[in-house]
């Protein structure tokens, strides 16, 4: 199987590697002054991290340290950053050392968190082992953990080293995770690339089987897309924006389900709202839009949300990081491929777009 870089240009230039067998290559991803490692994981991956860890002590100059996390996004929160940091300093770990974060988006996430933080930065390879950390969470930069008030609110914009996709990990993972993964992959289909809805709407049995082309052909997409847009804007000062699509709402209601939900759901959810929003501004066709609803359906993903909770979830949109002044910005669509700003919009509008997607 051939293996693909896509890479990311811009003060911090790096590679994403995809294909399979690349784990055995991971020692070239990091600097050769690097001394010790440190492998951010969860539970779940205990078996692969040891494999990995292997791998690195190959390297007899190598001292491999082990940080094992709460799963999911238990793991993304500070107090778990400050474990990992207490496990580096306890190890003198200097800033010629470095990180890996192996594990899915939350992992990678507190991982990178940890990687910007620590001695100001140092740094990271990540080794993304969901199709959402592949296609999104790995790629990019963005680091941080969860508050008590919402979603990624402390964090650090951090670029990796490496991002080695090794499509082997994706054997174990199961099938409602790379459903809900793929929610990032029709994203970009949706804002960037529709081929990616085209594939879907072919056949979308095929789009969620790993072992298929057509998922390595959505999921190369889905990085080529990431890289495009943050090597023009790594610090979201504007186009990087619209990687939010559907995330406003979205993280809300990951807040409101106390981060039980899967990002993936919440997003599809968030992407089903604000495109009704477009449609009811007048930006967005019906087909557009009924495209959204049957493109989820197809994958099994959620479009409908419970009536009540709406003032609960417009209050914790405030803090959405795309608010300005305390005016909420969405990202919209004019079409297919095309996104934009959507600035305060009336708040009777946001509620009749909302009143469409509950059950
Ligand atoms: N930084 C970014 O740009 C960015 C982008 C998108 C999403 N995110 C974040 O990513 C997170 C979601 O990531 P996710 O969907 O990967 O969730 P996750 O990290 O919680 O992983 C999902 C589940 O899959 C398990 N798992 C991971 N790899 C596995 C494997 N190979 N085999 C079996 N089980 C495996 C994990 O233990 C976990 O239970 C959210 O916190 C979201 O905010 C960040
Ligand atoms: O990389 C980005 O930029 C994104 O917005 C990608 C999103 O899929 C991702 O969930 C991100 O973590 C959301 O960022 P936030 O700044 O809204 O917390
Ligand atoms: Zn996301």
């Amino acid at each position: 199987m051939t293996h693909t870089t896509i890479s990311v240009t811009g003060a911090t230039p790096y590679d994403i590697h995809v294909g399979r067998g690349l784990l055995a290559g991971v020692r070239d991803h990091l600097a050769p002054t690097v001394k010790k490692v440190l492998i951010v994981h969860t539970p779940r991956l205990g078996a692969k991290a040891s494999e990995l860890r292997d791998l690195l002590v190959a390297d007899d100059a190598l001292e491999v340290l082990i940080a094992e996390i709460p799963d999911a996004e238990d793991g993304k929160r500070i107090e778990v950053a400050a474990f990992c940091w207490q496990v580096m300093g306890q190890a003198d770990f200097t800033r010629t050392d470095a990180v890996i974060g192996f594990g899915g988006g939350a992992v990678t996430d507190l991982a990178g968190f940890v990687a910007a933080s620590w001695l100001r930065g140092v740094q990271i390879v990540q080794i993304p082992t969901t199709v959402l950390g592949m296609v999104d969470a790995a790629v990019g930069g963005k680091t941080g953990v969860n508050t008590a008030e919402g979603k990624n609110l402390v964090g650090a914009f951090w670029a990796p080293r490496s991002v080695i996709c090794d499509l082997d990990v994706l054997d174990t993972l199961p099938r409602n995770e790379i459903v809900a993964g793929f929610a990032e992959v029709v994203k970009a289909g949706f804002i960037w690339f529709p081929e990616i809805l085209d594939i879907v709407e072919r056949d979308p049995e095929a789009a969620v089987d790993p072992s298929t082309d057509e998922f390595r052909r959505c999921i190369e997409l889905a990085i080529e897309m990431k890289a495009r847009v943050v090597s023009e804007d790594f610090r979201e000062a504007g186009l990087r924006e619209v990687l939010n699509y559907g995330h406003t709402l979205g993280h809300a209601i990951e807040h409101a389900e106390r981060y039980r939900w899967r990002h993936g759901a919440a997003i599809s959810i968030g992407m089903m709202y604000v495109a009704e929003l477009s449609r009811l501004a007048g930006r967005l066709s019906d087909e557009d839009v009924a495209r959204h609803r049957r493109i989820f359906d197809m994958l099994g993903l959620p479009t409908t949300y419970r009536m009540d909770g709406w003032q609960h979830l417009l209050g914790v949109m405030q803090r959405d990081k795309k608010s300005r002044a305390g005016m909420l910005r969405f990202i919209v669509l004019d079409a297919i491929g095309k996104p934009t700003v959507m600035q305060a919009p009336d708040e009777s509008l946001l509620f009749a777009a909302y009143q469409e997607i509950t059950g």
